[in-house]
């Protein structure tokens, strides 16, 4: 067996997620990154096959080679493709107990595998829409941001949706100036903390279609974004925008811009899954900590199949140990 090997730096937590998805087979296959993690979960849930050794403190030194595993009992297997909502409830404990540790300074950060929402809220009544607004509330109901970041096109695609999880005929309403403004100040900082950008450029999508045409295709614009963005100039961030949506995210647009702000989740998910499905990751901004993921589901049609494709987790758990470098 090859030496034990202990950690230079505090490792990063990958969260299990939901064990009959493809995070258990992800898992080990992350090992190929290079970016020093933990697992944490349960390690009946992982791949037969899989070398890994139980860790009972995140620092504990592992063999080379093998996936070091902090043990996280559920109640049940795993069947892939069927999530049993007896398991829902650790699920969650998970992300928690890995914010506990990243909150004392045990962790670097965490990167978190998908979970199913339907199935942590039938199983478990998970009152969150999901990760994001569950991390920020156990940071003590921070503000937060979800940003979608490209990790192998250039220009890059980053994007951040005012509004989230919501249904689209609620997105109106809530769109106000108040939720806009703080969601372009924690994208401005987290480009400047987190991703080492010193003058953030930061575009603004439009809600209606070609952002309204003057008015005569919607009022939003002209109404909200438009003064907003003024105002917002005036102090000294840079902001282009309100854009026309459809035109804002070819390769020669995304040079005039580090991150665009989108006013719904499918106007900033749909561009950066089209341009970078596997290299995209999840970025919450505005965490007094770090948390990132890969930027797809749990994917239960190949759960189990050997077909899951680790690239975005890779993706997500480098750009995590890049941001902790930055925070530095
Ligand atoms: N951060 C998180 O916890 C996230 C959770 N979800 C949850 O995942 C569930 C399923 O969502 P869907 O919209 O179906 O999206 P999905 O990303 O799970 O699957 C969409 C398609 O992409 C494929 N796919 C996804 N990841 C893959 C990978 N790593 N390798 C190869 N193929 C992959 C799937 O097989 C499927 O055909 C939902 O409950 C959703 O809420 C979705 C996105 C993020
Ligand atoms: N569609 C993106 C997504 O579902 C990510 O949610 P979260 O669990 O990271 O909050």
């Amino acid at each position: 067996m090859s030496p034990a090997r202990q950690p230079a730096t505090p490792r990063i937590i990958l969260t299990c997620g939901e064990p009959a998805g493809i995070g258990p087979e992800l898992a080990p296959l992350a090992l190929a990154g290079g970016v020093d993690f933990l697992w944490l979960g349960d390690p009946r849930h992982l791949p037969a096959n899989t070398a890994f050794t139980e860790i009972s403190n995140p620092a504990d030194p592992v063999p080379a080679g093998h996936l070091p595993v902090l043990r996280h009992d559920f109640p049940g297997p795993a069947r892939p493709g069927q999530p049993d909502p007896a398991n829902a409830a650790a699920v969650i404990e998970v992300i928690a107990r890995a914010t506990d540790l990243v909150m004392q300074g045990q962790a670097a950060a965490i990167t978190t595998l998908p979970i199913n929402k339907q199935a942590l809220k039938e199983g478990a009544g998970f009152a969150f829409p999901g990760h994001t607004e569950y991390l920020a509330h156990l940071a003590g109901d921070v503000p937060v941001a979800m940003m979608l970041a490209s990790t192998t096109i250039d220009p890059p695609c980053r994007v951040v949706p005012a509004t989230i999880h919501i249904p689209l005929e609620d997105v109106p309403a809530a769109l106000t100036p108040e939720l806009l403004e703080q969601v372009i100040r924690i994208t401005h900082a987290a480009m400047i903390r987190d991703f080492g950008i010193p003058a953030p450029r930061i575009a603004l999508a439009g809600l209606n279609p070609h952002a309204g045409e003057g008015g005569t295709m919607g009022r939003q614009e002209q109404d909200m974004i438009r003064p907003l963005a003024e105002r917002l100039r005036a102090e000294g961030i840079t902001l282009t925008g309100p854009l026309p949506a459809d035109t804002m995210f070819h390769a020669p647009a995304r040079t005039g811009y580090d991150a665009a702000i989108c006013t719904y989740h499918d106007q900033a998910l749909i561009p950066i899954k089209t341009l970078d499905f596997a290299g995209g990751v999840n970025v919450t901004l505005g965490l007094p900590f770090i948390r990132t993921s890969p930027d797809h589901g749990t994917a239960f049609d190949i759960a189990g199949l050997g077909r899951a494709d680790p690239t975005s987790t890779i993706a997500a758990l480098r750009t995590a140990r890049d941001m902790a470098a930055n925070r530095e």
